[in-house]
């Protein structure tokens, strides 16, 4: 089985494909990487759905593919639930991980650390060309503490600073698989990978 995760994001693939292999699972994983001249797509929804939703079906519709994308996002209390859906272009325009994360501890300056909780959500949309009415959506969360520095060089985005208490160690600081054992990524794709057979079916 061939399918295209309609992303730009090289840590969300990587992640994807180790969980899918950790399944057993044997599909090929193409990304936006992998197609000749893919469409820039504007993520301009409201909600993590309506914006996975977005990217799936215009990549669908180019790639006639069976696709999935994958909107995620950090919600801060002390910060009103912000970044959320603007979590990738949170410094802006020219925005980068970097860019980001320093946004995020300026803005979280002088909270104690007991205030700083935060959740990471990550929505996954299944979509078939020419059925978009029958996409399947699923979503996880993970809850953990915005640190006051990074700690930690594996993972990306805002990873150094997202600390999970069961764990005492950010998500920066685990390999692949110790992240998707628990994260918001890691519980949308089990999620995913328990509803898909029965979804495939209904197009046989
Ligand atoms: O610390 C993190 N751990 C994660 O597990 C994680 N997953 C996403 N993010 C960040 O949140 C924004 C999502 O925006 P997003 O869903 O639009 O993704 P994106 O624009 O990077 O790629 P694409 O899939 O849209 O092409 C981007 O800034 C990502 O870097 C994460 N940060
Ligand atoms: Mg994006």
């Amino acid at each position: 089985m061939e399918i295209l995760f309609a992303t730009t994001n090289k840590g969300k693939a990587t992640e994807l494909r180790a969980a899918f292999k950790n399944a057993g699972i044997t599909a090929t994983i193409k990304t936006n990487a992998d197609l000749d001249r893919p469409p820039v797509v504007e993520e301009y929804g409201t909600t993590f759905e309506q914006n996975a939703k977005l990217k799936a079906h215009e990549l669908a519709d180019y790639s006639q593919m069976l696709t999935i994308a994958d909107d995620s996002g950090l919600m801060v209390d002390a910060l009103d639930g912000a970044p959320g859906v603007h979590s990738a272009r949170y410094a802006g325009i020219e925005h980068n991980d970097h860019k980001n994360n320093a946004k995020l501890l300026a803005e979280l300056g002088g909270v104690p650390l007991k205030q700083r909780t935060a959740k990471f959500n990550t929505t996954i949309v299944a979509s078939k060309p020419g059925h978009f009415d029958q996409d399947l959506v699923v979503s996880g969360q993970c809850a953990g503490l915005i640190l006051p520095a990074p700690q930690g060089e594996d993972g990306f985005g805002y990873d150094p600073l997202f600390f999970v208490p069961e764990k005492q160690k950010t998500f920066a600081e685990m390999t692949t698989a110790e992240k998707n054992s628990l994260s918001h990524r890691g519980r949308a794709i089990s999620q995913l990978l328990q509803k898909l057979p029965a979804w495939l079916e209904q197009f046989e």
